[in-house]
């Protein structure tokens, strides 16, 4: 039987605080078929789609952001963590499953009317998304498909905090 992108996944329980269901990305892209699989897959969901640039976040989104952008032969926008972009730029901060924290974009990175592809690893509260949702919108630009590998789905992100936009996952693991 060929292997699945699920099998590529590591469990790791109470990680980084008791409670939580760690779902480790590592054993994903240190594998190659997993890592391909996750790609390819990622690239199908805006097949047909246009699309004018991929964002993807600091740091496990731009992991997978950047060769989804390449294989589409797009440009990639990262969304960084405080304090390390170089030129003027937007910010929001955010909650996270734990913790909270600041991203930020340069303000040139999206030009008006611009298409997006919103990029990560994992989705959980879809504070994270909806923070560079935020960016690129107060930028002029448009968010016309998110992909995830993994979604939380007892957080509910795809009603929730992402409630409206055109959001898939490769994979979805019920609860938090
Ligand atoms: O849906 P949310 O509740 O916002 O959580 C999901 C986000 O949390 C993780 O990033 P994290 O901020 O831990 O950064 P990292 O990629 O640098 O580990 C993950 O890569 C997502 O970006
Ligand atoms: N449960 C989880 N596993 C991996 N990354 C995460 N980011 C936020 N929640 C996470």
């Amino acid at each position: 039987m060929s292997k699945k992108l699920e099998d590529c996944v590591t469990t790791i329980p109470d990680f980084p605080k008791p409670g939580i269901m760690f779902r480790d990305i590592t054993t994903i892209i240190s594998d190659p078929e997993g890592f391909k699989m996750a790609v390819d897959q990622l690239c199908d969901m805006v097949k047909g789609m246009d699309i004018d640039i991929v964002v993807g976040s600091e740091s496990r989104g731009f992991i997978f952001g950047a060769p989804v952008a390449y294989a589409l032969g797009k440009g990639f926008v990262m969304a960084r963590k405080k304090g390390k972009l170089p030129r003027e730029t937007i910010s929001e901060t955010y909650d996270l499953e734990y913790g909270s924290a600041t991203l930020e974009m340069h303000k040139d990175s999206i030009r008006p009317g611009m298409k997006v592809f919103l990029v990560d690893d994992l989705v959980a509260t879809g504070g994270t998304t909806a923070a560079i949702i935020k960016m690129v919108e107060k930028l002029g630009g448009k968010v016309v498909k998110i992909g995830f590998v993994m979604e939380l789905a007892g957080f509910d992100a795809k009603n929730k905090a992402l409630k409206g936009y055109d959001v898939e996952s490769l994979i979805s693991y019920p609860g938090n």
